[in-house]
């Protein structure tokens, strides 16, 4: 983790909770301010009735006092009514801005970061940390009244009591009423300082201990909740009776004693200080009481005085409560702007060539690639290029390194060595947004979502409803939508509406194939394109291969070689290395060729190989 100082992090961190929710700041203050002065404000005018009471006794003044107490309640209430309301939304509204924000923050990284196993950690432990222990950027919008409500308090209080020191009517001179005894109470009343930190900071180690002894804890944690509840491992987990092992690895990577030590802690730690609070309340209440009794103060003023030194006291520790506070959240402050500065240069390209418009040649040279942490390498010297308008298969065994190959293509990961070409030139000299434009992939884990048919093809939610319908009638799902109760506006799941359908394997890929269709990019690239389609939803798709494409550049990828007869083209990986290429019937003859061996293998399955 990045050394990060914390004014800057509580700098850039208050600038994000400002961002995202921009009147939170200026409620928070004054909602702190009118709850800080507003009861002080009371307790200083009741001292004053009290001392009319045992004074001059002046109808007028009192019935004034009265009158400005019960007013000054009266609106102070009618303010905070009205603030405390409007920030209670804000806290809703933050809350789920800020997952938006940090969603909307992954979205933008550049997808090896995506991929990054120690990234998915970070933001796990970011959104548990959140979550479970109230750490982190969020955080910092509760410790803002924290902050500020004892602050004010802290100036009301020191107003109030200043006339402890300056009252200067005839009264009995003893240890009690003399300056030195004053100074004792002050440093008495100081000891909350240092006690109080010594307390947060133990909290700090004992918490970060905690931590570091259960580091994937909260990774855990995470993965378990989003685990337990997904509808996809629903299935395994009733039929291999998954419940059990789940629990118990679950308890034992994150069990009652991993949260029991925190709270634990914290609950001592609350205890510890309202102990000290009582007694130096006791001690406070003494000494003014005895000074009162040597004639110091008039009665009122023994009342506002109690009240305020009371009052600054337990100010004083929340304030040191809650900068000791910001000082444990800093580690997990930084832990966020980690996670927010990761890469995007991708997206924010510095090419900024623009795409041509036609004729679009792209070229592997002599590519190889690692994954990011990986010792190993996917790809090895690929040198291939991909002729405009005409369509190229792919095939080789699992893990072969055809979807890594389309993957480069797209510019999803950068070549570890060599480079890839548009038209004689490094692709990453073009604006990446303009070239992810040129890419109609259906990948095999393709993602459908809980949104109306019109908008998962189209991907937007307002779209041309004639050329949606054209795709997927082209991606075979015409019929289906046809009799779907709503056509495209017909949602799929049931998340969002009752009336939700959902598709079966093979009619979601064809919607994903009608995702690709809608978009109309020049180039198409389907990775198993017809995996979980039945034979004759996959016969028509061959068949109308040339139709459903047009003149674009395409490349698929797939396991079955029947399949792949259509096309004049075949490439055939091998560990990751371009190891055969041309036509079915020249590679066929090629007998100790791998397309050969992979054929007649598949020839004892397929009847018509
Ligand atoms: N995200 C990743 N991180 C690390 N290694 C990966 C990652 N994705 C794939 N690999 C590895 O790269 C190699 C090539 O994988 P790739 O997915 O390209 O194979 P493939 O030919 O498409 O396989 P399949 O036919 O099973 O889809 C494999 O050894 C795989 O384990």
């Amino acid at each position: 983790m990045k050394k990060r100082s914390i004014w800057r992090n509580l700098c850039r961190g208050y600038g994000i909770v400002n961002r995202l929710t921009p009147t939170y700041i200026p409620l928070t203050i004054v909602s702190s301010f009118v709850r800080a002065v507003q009861p002080l404000m009371v307790l200083f005018l009741s001292a004053q009735i009290i001392n009319e009471l045992a004074g001059e006794r002046d109808t007028g003044r009192i019935m004034l006092y009265a009158a400005l107490a019960v007013g000054l309640a009266f609106v102070g209430s009618a303010i905070n009514a009205a603030v405390t309301r409007r920030i209670a939304t804000l806290n809703s509204t933050l809350w789920a801005r800020f997952y938006f924000f940090l969603g909307n923050r992954y979205m933008q990284l550049n997808y090896d970061q995506v991929e990054d196993t120690e990234n998915n950690e970070m933001l796990a432990d970011i959104e548990a940390k959140t979550n479970g222990n109230g750490l982190g950027l969020l955080r910092l919008h509760y410790s803002l009244p924290e902050l500020l409500q004892p602050l004010f308090e802290l100036m009301a209080c020191i107003i109030l009591f200043f006339g402890m020191f300056t009252s200067a009517s005839s009264y009995e001179q003893t240890f009690i009423t003399s300056p030195f005894a004053t100074g004792l109470m002050v440093l008495l009343i100081l000891l909350i300082l240092p006690f109080t930190y010594a307390l947060k900071k133990r909290e700090e180690r004992i918490q970060m201990k905690v931590f570091e002894e259960n580091p994937k804890s909260n990774t855990y944690v995470h993965f378990f909740n989003e685990y337990m509840q997904v509808k996809n491992a629903a299935k395994d987990i009733r039929l291999y009776k998954q419940a059990p092992a789940i629990e118990d690895h679950y308890n034992k990577s994150v069990g009652a004693e991993f949260w029991y030590r925190i709270f634990d802690l914290f609950g001592k730690n609350n205890a510890l200080a309202a102990a000290m609070n009582a007694v130096l309340g006791g001690c406070v209440y003494l000494f003014i009481g005895l000074r009162a009794l040597y004639g110091m103060y008039p009665l009122g003023s023994v009342v506002q005085y109690i009240g305020a030194v009371t009052g600054a006291v337990g100010a004083l520790a929340k304030l040191v409560s809650v900068l000791g506070n910001f000082i444990t959240n800093n580690p997990y402050l930084s832990l966020a702007f980690d996670y927010l500065d990761l890469p995007d240069n991708m997206r924010k390209s510095d090419g900024s060539r623009q795409i041509p418009q036609e004729g679009l040649e792209f070229e592997f040279r002599d590519v190889s690639f690692k994954y990011p942490g990986s010792d190993n390498y996917a790809i090895k010297h690929l040198s291939m290029k991909f002729n405009i308008g005409e369509r190229l298969a792919v095939v080789g065994l699992n893990g072969s390194g055809k979807t890594t190959m389309i993957k480069l293509l797209c510019r999803l990961y950068e070549p570890t060595e060599g480079v890839i070409t548009l038209n004689g030139i490094d692709i990453r000299e073009y604006d990446y947004s303009a070239y992810m434009g040129v890419f109609s992939v259906v990948f095999q884990d393709f993602k459908l979502y809980s949104f109306s048919l019109g908008h998962n093809v189209a991907s937007s939610e307002s779209y041309d409803a004639a050329l949606a319908e054209e795709s997927l009638i082209m991606a075979g799902l015409g019929e289906k939508v046809k009799n779907m109760p709503n056509g495209l506006h017909t949602y799929l799941h049931k998340d969002f509406s009752d009336d939700g359908v959902e598709l079966s394997g093979g009619e979601a890929q064809k919607a994903a194939l009608a995702r690709a269709l809608y978009k109309n990019a020049p180039f198409v690239i389907l990775d198993e394109p017809t995996a979980a389609l039945d034979p004759i939803a996959e016969f028509e798709i061959y068949s109308r291969f040339n139709e459903l494409i047009g003149d674009k550049t395409a490349i698929f990828v797939s396991h079955r070689l029947s399949s792949c007869r259509f096309c004049h083209d075949i490439a055939v990986f091998h560990e990751g290395q371009l190891i055969q290429r041309g036509s079915h019937d020249e590679l066929i003859a090629d007998r100790g060729g791998k397309y050969a061996e992979l054929w007649n293998a598949q020839a004892q399955y397929y009847v018509g190989a």
